[in-house]
């Protein structure tokens, strides 16, 4: 059996390790390139994905997309307008992504929730949010079953986006405009392994044309045995 998870809102040496060795092993990649924020850390892949990937992933999402769900009650409607679907990971054209994401970061796939796609058409946004949970929560008692608080979290950026659609960090002071093939990385967690609250994030509104990501969260624990 797993040992119990730590609490979400302290540091935790478990989550410290954790967010540690993941920014080291982005840091030795040559592929891979760390932001110039210094109050979080933020890393990207320019060409993670191939376009064929690309357009696979983008299929499914039309296929199977409906309005978009929150684990918070937010109480504006407008919060987070896109469509997604959750995507199976073990089917044969979504598993070898889900796979080389966790090998990216050197986590174990059980710890990867499932890959989430999402689907922004104009006037479609997710607004400034933390990926991180909060034990005061009415969702943390399940999530203490299910793997934990979120550690890692990676974005994967599907198609060109004609206006609009940026992912910003507003108080990291970095805005991240989509582009086809690119992997985002991030740490939620300061290096002490308790919630980096600089991490605060938007999916701004797309303005003209329709963008396609898939975003996958990481626990502390494994998410399935
Ligand atoms: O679409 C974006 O740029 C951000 C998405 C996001 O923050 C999320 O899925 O947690
Ligand atoms: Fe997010």
């Amino acid at each position: 059996m797993a040992r119990p998870v730590d609490n979400p809102d302290l540091p935790s040496r478990a989550r410290a390790a954790f967010s540690q060795s993941v920014a080291e092993r982005l840091a030795a990649n040559p592929a891979v390139a760390q932001a110039k924020v210094p109050s979080a850390q933020v890393f990207y892949h320019l060409d993670f994905l191939t376009d064929a990937e690309c357009e696979a992933l983008i299929k499914l999402i039309d296929r199977h997309r409906r309005p978009s769900t929150l684990l918070s009650d937010a109480p504006d409607p407008e919060y987070r307008t896109s469509e997604s679907c959750d995507m199976d990971r073990f089917s044969p054209m979504v598993q070898p992504i889900d796979e080389r994401i966790a090998d990216l970061l050197g986590i174990a796939p059980p710890h990867g929730e499932t890959m989430q796609g999402q689907r922004y058409a104009p006037g479609q946004q997710f607004r400034a949010h933390h990926d991180y949970f909060r034990g005061d929560q009415p969702y943390w008692p399940r999530m203490t079953q299910e793997g934990g608080q979120r550690t890692w979290t990676a974005m994967l950026y599907l198609n060109e986006v004609e206006e609009g659609g940026a992912t910003w960090f507003p108080q990291a002071g970095i805005k991240i405009p989509p582009r086809p093939r690119m992997l985002l990385a991030w740490n939620n967690m300061k290096p002490d392994g308790s919630p980096n609250p600089m991490t605060l994030h938007e999916g701004t509104a797309v303005t003209k044309g329709t963008k396609y990501v898939v975003t996958k969260w990481f626990r502390e624990q494994p998410w399935y045995l």
